[in-house]
């Protein structure tokens, strides 16, 4: 058993083993000794943020992005406690989070004395993170350490939810046994087979079969498979709203995003209409089905989600999704012949003139600059850049589509920009980057370069179409273009449609810093997405009578 390494290195090891590339974090008194292991060893490079929440949203979509483990290194407390909402949306929308907070010495609970940053007790944010994780672990016995570490981490994996990690700042540095190699739950192919079976028999004997693909398609890198499976089938496809931007590099018979009644109507039908829909990776919820037209009978649906699926009242339970899309690609065949798709149209052509910026302009000149200069990838923020984004053209995405926290653009971009070294598009409404657009300012030490393009309608204009007339939702004009400078990067302020082009080709020729392009935009307006998505939940939800 080598044991020249430490706890703090055999926990590092571990995570590079399964994946993880880089830990984002902000250290504190009780996780300096693990800061000091993590800069000395160099097993994982380190970036600091400003503010927890967004350590816990950059971590989070660096690993969404490089389909791998994310990881955010905190302190007790006041550090740990801080990210819990990031932590949250994490777990909602099925990503491997690892929350690693550095913890009290196995004699400081000994002195009979609270201790600082301490909540109720000192196991109180162990239970709170056991709330918002698959598996969770204390390192405080250096003999079970590097099996608990495996377990906590590879729970991770095949879950693909967030995990949390509590060491204690007197053991990092003592010598420890390294952690076991990964070792996943094996998968339970005869199940998968006789499910795979099942499934294509309901396909081949439905009338109008389809699909729909989720997030889960990304968290397992299942995307090549499940193309291919789809063009053998020829079955419709279609993403879920969270699934969009799925398949951005690969050739299939896709319709494009499902949104109900708030998207397009071909879509809508397709799988409204079909009579088995085979639902892969995608989660139920109120934002992937919340504006369906007409409701989708779940009995007739076939779910692999959560390695589990659900035909109707058959359950096979622990068969992952990839093995049953692997027992389905070895019997697939045809099914059905799907009329060939028209292309997604995204719109292109934004006038060259003083027109006033309205939000759809921002898709279209977006969309006109992936067309002269090649795609980026986007991260996108809650309010009306999210669906703004449904009106970009295909390109790889990470937005937080269900759990819909706002504030995760900007820390989002610079995971992205860190991950795949390509400079992202951010899109961010005003009132979200008033939350965490400063980590732009992280941006120098770094060497990232985001484009940001911020909505500014001084206004929580969401909030405005669910309940109109209400002052509480007008925000002041903060000027952000001012403030780029002072943090490093290069502001634009643009009021009409040449403007924003002009911007946009200053910004994607000069990589030598973060671009801000603040797009002023009039209140009361928004993208006909949100416009048709606002007016579907109004009339399926408690504010009907707002
Ligand atoms: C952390 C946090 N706080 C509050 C909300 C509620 C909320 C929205 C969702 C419904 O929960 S949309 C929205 C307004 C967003 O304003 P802005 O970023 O300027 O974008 P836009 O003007 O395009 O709406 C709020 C406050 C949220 N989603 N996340
Ligand atoms: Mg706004």
């Amino acid at each position: 058993m080598s044991l020249s390494e430490t706890l703090g290195t055999v926990l590092l090891n571990a995570m590079k083993e399964r994946g993880a590339d880089r830990i984002f974090g902000l250290p504190g008194d009780f996780v300096l000794p693990f800061f000091r292991t993590i800069a000395e060893s160099g097993i994982l490079p380190l970036h600091t943020l400003s503010h927890e929440p967004s350590v816990g949203y950059a971590a989070d979509a660096a690993g969404r992005i490089g389909s791998s483990l994310g990881v955010a290194v905190v302190t007790y407390g006041a550090g740990a406690l801080n990210m819990v909402n990031a932590v949250a949306q994490a777990y909602a929308e099925k990503s491997p989070l690892v929350v690693i907070s550095g913890g009290p010495g196995a004699d400081e609970g000994k002195l009979g004395l609270s201790l600082h940053h301490q909540v109720k007790t000192l196991s109180s944010q162990f239970e709170i993170f056991r709330e918002l994780t698959c598996a969770q672990c204390i390192l405080n016995d250096l003999e079970t350490a590097p099996i608990e570490i495996a377990r906590v981490l590879d729970t991770a994996l095949s879950l693909s939810r967030p995990v949390y990690i509590e060491i204690p700042r007197d053991l990092v540095d003592q010598p420890c046994a390294s952690a076991p190699a990964i070792a996943l739950p094996a998968a339970n192919h005869d199940a998968a087979r006789a499910c795979a079976k099942e499934v294509l028999d309901r396909l081949r004997s439905a009338k109008s079969p389809a699909i729909l693909v989720g997030v889960e398609a990304r968290r397992y890198g299942l995307e090549d498979k499940i193309a291919s499976l789809c063009r053998k089938l020829g079955v419709p496809v279609a993403t879920s709203f969270m699934g969009r931007g799925l398949f951005a590099d690969f050739t299939l018979p896709l319709l494009g995003p499902y949104l109900g009644s708030a998207g397009d109507t071909n879509i809508a039908s397709a799988i409204e209409g079909a009579d088995c829909l085979l639902m892969l990776g995608v989660i139920t919820c109120d934002t992937n089905f919340g504006v369906s037209g007409r409701a989708i009978d779940m009995r007739a649906s076939i779910r692999a989600l959560d390695r589990t699926v659900v035909l109707g009242h058959h359950l096979y339970p622990d068969v992952s999704l990839e093995a049953l899309v692997d027992a389905l690609l070895e019997i697939a065949e045809t099914i059905g012949v799907p009329e060939p798709q028209p292309e997604p149209v995204y719109a292109t052509g934004l006038p060259d003139d003083e027109t006033p910026l309205e939000p759809s302009h921002i898709a279209i000149a977006v969309n006109d600059l992936f067309n002269s200069k090649g795609s980026s990838p986007i991260a996108a923020d809650v309010g009306d850049s999210l669906f703004i984004g449904l009106e970009i053209a295909d390109t790889a995405l990470v937005a937080p589509g269900y759990y819909a926290s706002m504030g995760m653009g900007v820390p989002a971009g610079l995971a992205i920009n860190a991950v795949t070294g390509r400079r992202p598009i951010v899109l961010v409404g005003d009132g979200a980057f008033q939350m965490t657009g400063w980590e732009l300012g992280n941006c120098q030490k770094y060497g990232w370069s985001p484009i940001v393009i911020v909505l500014n309608n001084q206004s929580w204009e969401m909030l405005r179409g669910f309940q109109p007339n209400q002052t509480y939702h007008d925000l002041d004009d903060w000027h952000f273009a001012d403030i780029a400078p002072l943090l490093g990067g290069r502001g634009i302020r643009v009021e009409t449609c040449a403007e924003l082009k002009r911007a946009l080709d200053l910004a994607v020729d000069d990589e030598s810093s973060f671009y801000l392009i603040e797009a002023m935009l009039p209140r009361s307006r928004t993208s006909m997405s949100l416009h048709k998505f606002t007016r579907a939940m109004r009339n399926l939800s408690a504010m009907k009578n707002e």
